[in-house]
């Protein structure tokens, strides 16, 4: 089966000298279309930094990575058109834009396509897709008002309101509730049930159970 996303001999190094840290070594890996990966690992192990080499927000100190069968292009506007299209990214921390509605938040991405639905077409996708994630009541309220929970749904409306083939997610639930944890991940797994591949770091095993595959990090080396 054709991957979707593919990264060879993936090696970072932060700092140089005494201070120097090997956060990967040696790593490879494959995404294929429709699957939940999960990565797990201890604190410190690379998840943070393999999802950041693998959504394109950082470049490894060597390897590469493939997107679709194709060496990801060096230049930054390639990245970042690829960033935009291909990846939604839902970190850890809820990272919405505090004082801003959810509408303007969720609409970030939709700015920057290449091909950028007018104003009308914009705010009918956003909500729609907040009524999947039962938000549509809160499309005009500041986020700076939301719970976690609430927050870290208007970051996946976010991440997938370009319809992105592969979702990196790093560990979305840790900072959650249970019921909201399971809550995002109830959703999580519905957008790989629509046909998007899902890779989500964590250090939960009850939610590695509901993945297709679960890998192990450890000292930056996968096992
Ligand atoms: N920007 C950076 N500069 C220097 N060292 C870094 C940087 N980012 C990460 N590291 C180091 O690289 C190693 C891997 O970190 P990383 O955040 O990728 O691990 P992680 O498995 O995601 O950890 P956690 O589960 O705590 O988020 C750690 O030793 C960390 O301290």
């Amino acid at each position: 089966m054709k991957t979707l996303l593919e990264a060879h001999n993936l090696s970072k190094l932060y700092g140089n000298g005494r201070s120097q840290v090997v956060a990967l070594k040696d790593v490879s890996i494959s995404l294929f279309p429709g699957e939940c990966l999960a990565l797990m690992g201890p604190s410190g192990s690379g998840k943070s930094t393999l999802l950041s080499i693998l959504g394109l927000i950082i470049r490894p100190t060597s390897g590469c990575v493939l997107v679709q069968g194709k060496p990801v292009e060096e230049d930054e506007r390639s990245r970042a058109r690829l960033r935009n299209e291909f990846f939604g990214y839902i970190h850890q921390e809820f990272a919405v834009i505090e004082n801003e509605t959810v509408e303007k938040n969720v609409m970030i991405p939709l700015q920057y396509a290449r091909i950028k639905p007018s104003r009308q077409e914009r705010q009918s996708r956003i909500l729609q897709l907040l009524k999947q994630l039962n938000l549509d009541w809160a499309v005009h309220k500041n986020v700076s008002f939301l719970s976690g929970g609430e927050r870290q749904r208007v970051a996946i409306a976010r991440a997938i309101i370009n319809h992105p083939s592969v979702i990196l997610a790093d560990e979305p639930t840790a900072a959650l509730d249970r019921k909201s944890a399971e809550e995002i991940m109830g959703f999580v797994l519905s957008m790989r049930d629509q046909g998007c591949s899902v890779l989500i770091a964590t250090h939960d095993e009850r939610i590695a159970k509901t993945c297709d595959r679960v890998l192990h990090l450890v000292d930056g080396r996968l096992l």
